[in-house]
């Protein structure tokens, strides 16, 4: 039997948008001989709906929407992911269609409510063995613990995290014997070296349960944080038989695979491992689709970036040339620019010839911007997306400043350069007045520090708006996690691509970006000491001076909110490991950061929206929670 799962990117509650893709899917399907396909979990309404599943109408839109889809499966057996709602609760549940038929619902038996799953909010879980029936204009179907049947192919489901859980629990035990293939629609974020992950456990799981294991994930940035990399895997009793390639920018990736079911295929031995990801790469890979669709799901222009010449927000404009390049690549350059929704000329131009009759052949489009000659494709596509802007004060410098421009052009990007000393001179002046006295480094440090910072918003947040772009703020997490930032000032934005990902990686990975990827330019920020640039010169800021290593900031972030250790712990820990502090000055240290943590809880409930990256994030809203007023751990500190 020919078998497929297709990777949809979806947009919840866009019905249009999420059932064109699933025709999509399944006519290509169709055209290509497929029998039995795959859908990702809860691709009709789209993973991320939240609290919507708790309501009765969207739940009963959904189910009115998939009869959209039984015409469509003539001829083909396919599975939906929607949710269902019986007596106020909602199920996360697989509908199963062939020939214009419903032929039943298989529902979700464990929910994922960790990271960045909360689906004990929206859903019950179902209980092994149960079934009931769902009822919907006089026709009624079955819904629960279910096996199927298509073409003499037994199948049963497991629904993302019921195949997350221990291999005695989990749905595929109870299905040993019963069927010959089991089927996993998922909704599985992507994080760094997760496939590994992903790829072990279908491998493993098609070895114990002695089937064919068919895996589709959801694919791109579905609803603002959280990316899913689409991936497909089958797997037949520990052999891998298709894995594809992730995190495209397609709208609908559909892979399939011959099975013949009734030839034996002896257990693999061992599970051959994958090659070790690399990080740098899926980060990359990951952030450009991530703000890609972020960019064009939002109905936005592009991008504006107050480009300081530093690590981070030089990593933010090599992000959006990286998504340009990749998207490229994969879509071509006619189809990168009309997906984008960036260029209308190219739009326009599109929907005319496709109304004209069948598909585009060639587009011809003017230029909205007339860039430099000297540009390539794919700088002039950069141009027409991202603006850049160098803010300077008398305590820049000319290290940053060369590195901004020399990086923007270098990407093509738009880079202008204007002074804010006059616009800082007039607001403290005006408290001068107010207070009758001077403000001073030595009695108004942070102030002044801050005040450079916010003076920098406006006139960013102007070029935004009058462009209908994104602004990019630049926070990572280690800033994040001890808060240091200036609210309103460089977190003045509208999206926060590295928030999830530390500063060390991100140092690591401009000089993985300067040597693997060509971006020479890199070479002076590659070069500096990560520095606000806020206190007078001649005083040689650095982060790691004002705050401590970043290494060992992260380790103590870690060991605290990753691995959720005590702070007399993360000391101890910190005392086994080579750090290179004794135990005095790592006291010092884990007081700061704790102190700092507390602190600025409201700080990170105030970021811009961030992507979901690394295998943890301090984002409130999508990983770790803690209270905006606390004790500060202050008895804590204390006894160390
Ligand atoms: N719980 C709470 N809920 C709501 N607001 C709270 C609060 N606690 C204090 N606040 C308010 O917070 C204000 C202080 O916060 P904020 O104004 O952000 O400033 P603050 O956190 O005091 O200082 C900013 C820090 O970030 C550093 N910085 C700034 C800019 C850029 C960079 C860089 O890396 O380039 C670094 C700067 O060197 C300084 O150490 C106070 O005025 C207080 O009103
Ligand atoms: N001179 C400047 N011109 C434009 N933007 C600036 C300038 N200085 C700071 N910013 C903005 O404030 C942000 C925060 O500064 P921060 O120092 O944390 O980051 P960075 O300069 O990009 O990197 P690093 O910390 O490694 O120096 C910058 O990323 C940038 O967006
Ligand atoms: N949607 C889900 O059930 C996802 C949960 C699963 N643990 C994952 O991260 O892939």
């Amino acid at each position: 039997m020919r078998i497929a799962g297709a990777a949809l990117n979806q947009i919840p509650i866009d019905w249009e948008h999420n059932l064109r893709n699933i025709r999509t899917a399944i006519e290509l399907a169709k055209e290509n001989g497929v029998e039995l396909l795959c859908l990702p979990e809860l691709s009709l309404t789209g993973y991320g709906c939240e609290d919507l599943f708790l309501s009765d109408w969207m739940p009963e839109a959904a189910l009115a929407q998939l009869q959209q889809v039984r015409p469509w499966t003539h001829g083909i057996c396919v599975v939906v992911g929607l949710p269902v709602r019986l007596n106020m609760r909602t199920y996360n549940t697989a509908a199963v269609l062939r020939d214009g038929e419903i032929l039943g619902f298989a529902a979700k038996q464990f929910l994922a409510n960790d990271g960045v799953h909360y689906e004990t909010r929206f859903f019950e879980p179902w209980v092994a063995g149960e079934t009931t029936s769902v009822e919907w204009e006089g026709q009624k179907w079955e819904l629960g613990d279910l096996v199927f049947e298509h073409k003499n192919v037994r199948f049963g489901f497991e629904i993302c995290e019921d195949a997350w859980r221990p291999d005695d629990v989990r749905p595929a035990c109870r299905l040993v014997g019963k069927v010959d293939l089991i089927v996993n629609p998922s909704a599985s974020h992507f994080a760094m070296s997760k496939t590994d992950v992903r790829y072990q456990l279908v491998m493993k799981a098609s070895r114990t349960f002695n089937c064919t294991y068919l895996y589709a994930n959801l694919l791109g940035n579905e609803a603002g944080r959280i990316i899913y990399d689409g991936e497909i895997l089958v797997a037949r009793n520990g052999h891998l038989l298709l894995r594809n390639q992730l995190l495209s920018f397609k709208e609908v990736d559909l892979e399939w695979m011959d099975v013949d079911f009734t030839a034996e295929l002896a257990p693999a031995a061992e599970i051959v491992p994958l090659a070790e990801p690399d990080e740098y790469k899926e980060l990359n890979q990951a952030m450009s689709l991530g703000l890609f669709d972020y960019m064009r799901k939002s109905r936005t222009r592009g991008f504006v970036l107050s480009l300081s010449g530093g690590a981070d927000s030089c990593f933010c404009a090599v992000g959006v040339a990286e998504m340009v390049r990749l998207g490229v690549e994969e879509l071509g350059e006619e189809e990168f620019k009309r997906r984008s929704g960036c260029f209308p000329a190219a739009i326009e131009t599109v929907v005319q010839q496709e109304g004209a009759g069948g598909k585009a052949a060639q587009v011809v489009r003017e230029e909205p911007s007339a860039a430099p000659a000297a540009l390539s494709r794919n700088q002039e596509l950069v141009r027409h997306l991202l603006s850049c802007a160098y803010q300077g004060t008398v305590n820049s410098s000319d290290d940053t400043f060369n590195s901004a421009k020399e990086l923007a052009d270098s990407l093509g990007a738009r880079f202008h350069n204007w002074g804010i000393d006059e616009e800082v001179a007039g607001y403290v002046g005006k408290i001068q007045t107010a207070l009758e006295r001077e403000l001073t480094w030595k009695t108004d440090d942070l102030a002044l520090q801050n005040i450079q910072a916010r003076v920098r918003a406006p006139a960013i947040w102007l070029l935004a708006n009058v462009q209908n772009a994104l602004l990019i703020t630049t926070s990572n997490r280690s800033e994040a996690s001890v808060g240091y930032c200036t609210m309103d000032g460089d977190t003045a934005g509208s999206i926060s691509p590295i928030a999830g990902v530390d500063k060390d990686f991100v140092k690591k990975w401009l000089r993985w970006a300067e040597t693997e990827l060509g971006y020479s330019a890199l070479r002076h920020v590659n070069a500096l000491q990560p520095t606000a640039e806020l206190r007078p010169l001649e005083d040689k800021q650095t982060d790691e001076r004002d705050l401590m290593p970043y290494t060992l900031l992260n380790r103590i972030e870690r060991l605290a909110f990753y691995d959720r250790l005590s702070p007399s712990k993360v000391l101890a820990t910190l005392e086994t490991e080579a750090t290179g502090f004794d135990r005095e000055q790592l006291k010092t240290y884990v007081r700061r950061f704790y102190s700092l943590w507390s602190r600025n809880q409201w700080k990170r409930e105030r970021y811009a929206p961030s992507f979901h990256l690394d295998d943890y994030n301090v984002d409130p809203r999508s990983w770790l929670r803690f209270p905006i007023l606390s004790g500060g751990f202050a008895a804590e500190l204390a006894a160390l």
